[in-house]
């Protein structure tokens, strides 16, 4: 499409292997090929189809939406984010769709109280884009339509989406709050919940120092008049796996170090100390968070805990199962005197055993069984059977994951009841910050659930892009029904179908006891050979590829079992159940009669697809706004702005496909008024006419030929690519007029020389005239001087009259002080005419 609108001298942009896109200028057309000298003097040659056009007109400080962009493609959209950010403009807009890439440094200007207030009630794109912009856009959708408002923020881990989320939620509450009411208001509720969320949510990761390992969806609810009446939390999919495997330079969840730092009699009540000396903490050389102070931290979760209705005693409680898990990861095994048995290993392992009995309040033997041995029963009889250290290992670690995802569990609904829920609420405001598309090198279950996730999202963000473009179009009474749309539906039915998919593959197997993970692998092979979204990458025997929207994953299928078994080990149930304590013998109350028996399976995988489900259903019910996080670079730095970076995240984030949907319609609008600014050039015998706005634009693209635009009531809906060639003619109609201007002012110079020398000759022929009349000869010697007219003359008597001069001056200029003198002057009075030149 952008060839035909490229042409030598057209300013453009050319990929680059490092820097994404480069700009430069045609010097050369041959074929397909385009040859490009770049800004940094380079010549690159690349095939016109990869070769887009740069609008040199563009703003230098870029534009707040994308969409006046006169081009929307990959390198303008790319240009204009970095150009905004190096100005600390870190929000720009895509339409409706907010960017927000993250500074990696304080901004407080940006979100205080007088910006707030600044925002409260303005249009949307009055001011500058804003994430107060999107929630004050959501508050009002929700007050003046009494309809339910999302807000959907997602980027790829660091990318900004929690600091984000608190500024929607703190935004939301300074609308919604009661002003001076001091204490445990429902506002301050949902603000403090973030901290106590993310003590025992966040982690540092290698990408994030505080990265949220679940995802998280706040439901605020708002009475009649506006304010906000409750809020419920929802989240999905805790990372169990980091409870006990953590590598270099990652870190436990802050809970973990919060208490190792916390007061010394907390510590000593605990036996706790060096995080050094934990086993579930010492697999990285990680201890510290830069400029984090953990002690500190820890007091203000204490805090924070009692905001939203955390009792002392439940702290108490809770930070001694925390302390529990701990103890539980120094455990360690050896060989049993039996074959397949263990023992505890030693005294130390034999001490954490106990202090994790005393901290849980169970009894240490029921403890070390539950550990090491298995019962099973069978119609004849009760079998105990024995683990070999290997196997306990894994019991332990099994049982620290349970515990801890219950005890997360249990402390967000202790938030939703303590909170409270608004039965009456009018409508709502739902945020939701979710984990964003996830390839890495090796990519397991969690980024399997992940990427699904990712998928459902992008579905509900393309059907939503694609309704707000018709609306556009509906608004401006435009015919828009052939624009096509890509569905991702065919990704998720490889995934989530029922039956058939890969979800319910895995619950089969995990069903047959004689599965493992190459059997489940062989299924995906048979069962998917033709599935388009599904790769068998070549080499592997237990690996599948997955094509998603936002790029192909390959994900290794080995603990793909283990990961979608979702049960507790029955002896760890039964341990935990029969506690002394109420806290923790709550967190895992007895199973009905009627489940345990039936062997109705539960799976990670099923679970968490009915979870999404149901989000999406609250979603579709809700009018949707949309926010991307983007991570400008991986050093986690301020001003460092990645190209190859950030459009990896452009596209994994949908904002490319928003604007590939975009343009399959009109990408390029302008009011009549600004089209004719700029193209009345192509036609002035249209702008010179007293035609109608509408009808001079109608009348200019008839005249160029262009076809499948569309006038709206306001607007000219230009296709893909016909903004580009408008400009082209454009820029050929100007430089043309450049030519002539230029041939115009050349004429005018040489004219002006030619007559002044014309002139000189006149002169010079009339004196030789007159030197043949008057005998004496007229030599031009030189000019006398560079600040008059003044030249030197020679004349010769040739004749015989009496007195001749040898030689004169003679001066046109007034100012001159030499005059003709002499004889000739005195006898002919020419000399002076002579030496006028
Ligand atoms: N608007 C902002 N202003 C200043 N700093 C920010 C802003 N947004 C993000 N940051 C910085 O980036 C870091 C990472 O942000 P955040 O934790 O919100 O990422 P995330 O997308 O939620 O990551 P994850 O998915 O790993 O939880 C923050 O700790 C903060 O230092």
């Amino acid at each position: 499409m952008a060839s035909v609108n490229i042409i030598v001298g057209s300013h453009v942009w050319v990929e680059d292997p490092k820097l994404a896109w480069k700009d430069g200028e045609v010097i050369k057309i041959h074929g397909q090929d385009v040859h490009v000298k770049t800004s940094d003097g380079k010549v690159v040659v690349a095939k016109i189809a990869k070769v887009f056009p740069k609008d040199t007109e563009a703003p230098p400080g870029g534009v707040d939406d994308m969409t006046k962009l006169s081009y929307l493609h990959e390198p303008g959209v790319l240009q204009n984010l970095a150009t905004r950010y190096e100005l600390n403009e870190i929000y720009t807009y895509t339409g409706n769709i907010l960017i927000a890439v993250n500074p990696f440094q304080r901004l407080p200007h940006l979100y205080d109280t007088h910006m707030m207030e600044q925002y409260k009630g303005a249009a949307f794109g009055e001011l500058s884009p804003h994430v107060f912009a999107v929630a004050d856009v959501a508050y009002r959708a929700m007050i003046n339509e009494g309809k339910s408002n999302s807000i959907l923020v997602s980027g790829e881990s660091g990318a900004g989406k929690t600091e984000t989320t608190k500024m929607l939620m703190r935004y939301l509450a300074h609308l919604g709050g009661r002003s001076g009411v001091e204490g445990r208001t429902v506002e301050q509720q949902v603000l403090e919940s973030n901290p106590v969320l993310e003590a025992f949510g966040n982690a540092k990761t290698v990408r994030n120092n505080n990265s949220s390992r679940f995802g998280k969806f706040v439901e605020i609810q708002f009475d009649k008049s506006g304010r906000i009446s409750g809020a419920a939390i929802r989240t999905y999919l805790l990372e169990r796996s980091r409870v006990c495997q953590i590598s270099n330079p990652e870190r436990n969840y802050h809970c973990f170090y919060l208490l190792c730092a916390a007061p010394a009699e907390e510590v000593e009540r605990y036996k706790l100390g060096n995080p050094k000396s934990f086993h579930y903490l010492n697999q990285s050389k990680y201890y510290e968070l830069d400029g984090v102070n953990d002690a500190e931290e820890y007091l203000a979760t204490r805090r924070a805990m009692d905001i939203v209705g955390i009792s002392e005693e439940e702290q108490d409680a809770i930070f001694r199962v925390v302390a529990a898990i701990l103890h539980l990861g120094n455990v360690e095994f050896a060989k049993g005197e039996e074959i397949d048995s263990s023992v505890i290993k030693d005294e130390q392992s034999r001490f954490h055993l106990n202090m994790t009995a005393e901290l849980l309040k169970c009894d240490a033997k029921s403890l070390e069984d539950a550990l090491i041995t298995r019962v099973m029963v069978t119609p004849e009889e009760v079998i105990t059977r024995t683990l070999d250290p290997e196997a306990a290992l894994g019991s332990r670690d099994a049982l620290a994951k349970t515990i801890y995802s219950r005890l997360f569990d249990w402390i967000v609904e202790k938030i939703n009841i303590s909170i409270g829920q608004d039965p009456n609420s009018k409508s709502i405001i739902g945020v939701l910050d979710i984990y964003g598309f996830e390839s890495f090198k090796t990519n397991s279950f969690e980024q399997f659930c992940i990427n699904f996730t990712n998928e459902k999202l992008q579905q509900h963000f393309n059907q939503h892009v694609f309704k707000m473009e018709q609306e556009e179009y509906e608004k401006e009474e435009i015919n828009w029904s052939y624009i096509e749309f890509v569905d991702n539906q065919d990704v998720l039915d490889l995934i989530e179908k029922k039956p058939g998919g890969i979800i319910s593959l895995l619950d089969e197997a995990c069903m047959f006891p004689k599965s493992t993970h190459e059997t489940f692998a062989q299924k995906l092979y048979q069962t998917f050979t033709k599935n388009k979204r599904f790769i068998k990458p070549k080499l592997s025997r237990t690996s599948f590829t997955i094509s998603h929207y936002a790029g192909e994953v390959t994900y290794q299928a080995d603990l793909f079992l283990d990961k979608n078994k979702d049960y507790v080990v029955a002896e760890h149930q039964v341990l935990l159940t029969a506690s002394k304590c109420t806290f923790v013998a709550g967190l895992f109350p007895p199973l009905p009669e009627e489940s345990s028996k039936s062997s109705k399976f539960s799976s990670i995988g099923s679970r968490f697809k009915l979870q999404l489900q149901s989000l999406m259903e609250t979603l579709s019910s809700t009018e949707p706004h949309y926010i991307r996080c983007v991570k400008p670079n991986n050093s986690l730095k301020p001003c460092i702005f990645e190209n190859l970076n950030v459009i990896q995240q452009l596209r994994c984030g949908g904002v490319l496909e928003a604007i590939r949907i975009s343009c399959a319609g009109y990408p390029t609008r302008r009011t009549f008024y600004e089209f004719l600014l700029r193209f009345g050039v192509l036609a002035p015998e249209v702008l010179a006419g007293s035609y109608d706005d509408k009808v001079a634009c109608q009348m200019i693209l008839d005249k160029k030929g262009l076809k499948g635009y569309q006038m709206g009531k306001t607007k000219v809906f230009l296709r893909a690519g016909q903004m580009a060639e408008l400009d082209a003619r454009r820029a050929e109609v100007l430089g043309n007029a450049a030519k002539i201007i230029q041939r115009q002012i050349r004429t005018y110079i040489m004219r002006k020389e030619f007559v002044s020398l014309r002139q000189a000759a006149i002169q010079l022929q009339s004196c030789w005239r007159g030197s043949c009349t008057w005998p004496c000869r007229l030599f031009l010697l030189q000019k006398s001087s560079e600040s008059c007219d003044h030249y030197s003359v020679w004349l010769e008597a040739t004749g015989s009259q009496e007195g001749a001069s040898k030689s004169q001056n003679g001066c046109k200029g007034n100012r001159c002080s030499q005059r003709s003198q002499g004889q000739a002057r005195k006898e002919g009075g020419r000399t002076d005419m002579a030496v006028a030149i």
